[in-house]
């Protein structure tokens, strides 16, 4: 699905000027929209309060009051600043409503009332002043609901950042298309239930102003995913090494390897050292499992060139081993998760440059403390949003970065990205993160781009915890994986 950042709001609203479409037109659909929502959602509202600011969001705001009062609700009008609103669109919508205008601090909050936030949209350019913080304080603390017009006054559209307070809205009305700051958090929370409103925008100038970034859905790996050849075998249909910790770290490699089953891989091996070969025997039936202690063992192992993916870190540890085996791997597919992230800490260009050349070949699975471990300059950078820390994460490292966490974002090194919106928060427990390694390397595996798999994996990883309820485990998990 198209994203847009309020950058390309202005842009689309001039060529649509330039296209014949007058952006007056456009918000009077936005506003009455907003109205019509409002009626929907709350028809026993006791009264319509209608926050509105200076630019043209507060122009859709006096659409919204004048359909309202024209529905025969009460309406109040509370305006930010003084003064004429700053745009010529906004100025003729405010002259054509009806409805006195009283002062933002004057707003004394009532049972009944119905809160539409129209202060500010995709023009927010820095915090919001005191007299509006003050405002949401009352409104949020008298817990009334609210219907940010747009965006949640005080989200920045394309970080999802909040400088300086924000509005909680229930329900967001939103215009063309959602924008990303409304997908990445704190601002999907202050978003409440989206609703995109096609507001008569053509969909090519949509399309020419829209991100490089987008929702996370099946549509960006399905041509990859089809049923398998009659005449598919094990090696063809994916197979699979996933490395293996000592003996009592090795619990992190089997949850990895048995998802990566159920999501299809054809064959799956560990890898293990000697001192976990037993316990991994005596946990496994459908898994091989593979002696590997050191460097020779591993050089041994990459004769068999039938084995093209492999996946280094979870329960692996930290250091010299793990470093030396992913450098070694850099000629085959490989998902590089927790440890094995780590172990390149001081020298994260050595793992950079090896996997340079060719085609993407590497998935990084960093949540944000692996992340500044590999990109410190990335993580510190707060004027970055998360989206932007993956895509130049995902350039600097020639790799697919996926950087987790409740809106975790998937990044390639050629810009593009998905934000994932499918996680319910049962996904935070122990061992969730290797059964995603797992699922990277099963559509690795199987032949798809890095991009497409790791878009894949985190999708399934997210429809499974839905499919899986409450109390999840990781091992749970695996069972409610369906590809
Ligand atoms: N196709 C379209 O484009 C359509 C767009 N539509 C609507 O337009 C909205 C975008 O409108 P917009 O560009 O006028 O921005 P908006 O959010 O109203 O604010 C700008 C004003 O606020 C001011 N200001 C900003 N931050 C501030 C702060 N923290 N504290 C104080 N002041 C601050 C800023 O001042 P400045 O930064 O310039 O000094 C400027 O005066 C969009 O969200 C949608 O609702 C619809 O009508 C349908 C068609
Ligand atoms: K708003």
């Amino acid at each position: 699905m198209l994203l847009i950042e309020p950058d390309a709001v202005a842009k689309i609203d001039s060529a649509c000027i330039t296209s014949g479409i007058p952006g007056f037109a456009l918000m009077n659909v936005a506003g009455r929209a907003v109205s019509a929502a409002a009626l929907r959602d709350y028809p026993g509202a006791l009264r319509y309060v209608v926050l509105v600011g200076p630019g043209n969001n507060g122009g859709d705001g006096y659409v919204a009051a004048k359909a309202l009062i024209e529905a025969g609700a009460t309406v109040a009008l509370f305006r930010l600043f003084d003064g004429q609103p700053t745009t010529d669109d906004a100025k003729r919508a405010a002259a054509e409503c009806a409805c006195p205008v009283q002062k933002l601090e004057e707003y004394v909050p009532m049972k009944g009332d119905v809160v539409i936030d129209a202060v500010f949209g995709a023009g927010l350019t820095r915090g919001l002043p005191a007299s509006l913080i003050a405002c949401i304080d009352k409104v949020q603390s008298a817990g009334l609901p609210v219907i940010a017009v747009d965006i949640a006054s005080g989200v920045c559209g394309r970080t999802g950042r909040i400088l300086a307070g924000a509005l909680h809205a229930d329900l967001t009305v939103t215009f063309m298309a959602p924008k990303i700051g409304q997908m990445l958090l704190p601002g999907r929370i202050h978003s409440g239930r989206l609703e995109v409103i096609d507001i008569g925008t053509p969909l090519r100038l949509l399309e020419r102003f829209a991100s490089s970034t987008g929702i996370n859905h099946p549509a960006v790996w399905q041509i990859y995913s089809g049923p398998r050849a009659a005449d598919t075998h094990k090696y063809s249909h994916g197979a699979l090494t996933v490395f293996s910790g000592g003996a009592s770290q090795s619990g992190a490699a089997r949850l990895a390897a048995a998802a990566a089953l159920r999501a299809g891989a054809g064959l799956v091996t560990i890898a293990a050292p000697t001192e976990a070969m037993a316990v991994n025997a005596n946990h496994m039936t459908a898994i091989m499992l593979r002696e590997v202690d050191d460097q020779n063992d591993l050089a041994q192992l990459l004769e068999d060139k039938r084995l093209q993916t492999f996946i280094l870190g979870p329960g692996f540890g930290v250091g010299d081993k793990a470093r030396d085996f992913a450098l070694a791997l850099a000629t085959r597919r490989l998902v590089l998760d927790a440890d094995a992230i780590t172990s390149f800490r001081d020298r994260p260009e050595d793992l950079f440059d090896a996997f340079a050349l060719g085609e993407t070949r590497l998935i990084l699975t960093p949540h944000d403390g692996e992340f500044s471990r590999l990109f410190p300059d990335l993580a510190a950078n707060q004027a970055l949003s998360k989206v932007e820390r993956a895509q130049h994460a995902a350039r600097r490292a020639h790799a697919v970065v996926i950087l987790k966490g409740a809106d975790t974002v998937i990044a390639d090194p050629a810009g593009r990205a998905t934000i994932n919106i499918n996680a319910p928060p049962s996904l935070a427990t122990a061992g969730s993160g290797d059964v995603l390694a797992g699922l990277c390397g099963a559509f690795l595996a199987q032949n798809y781009p890095a991009f497409a798999a790791a878009c894949a994996a985190v999708w399934h990883h997210g429809d499974a915890a839905q499919r899986a309820g409450a109390g999840l485990t990781a091992e749970r998990l695996i069972n409610f994986i369906e590809t």
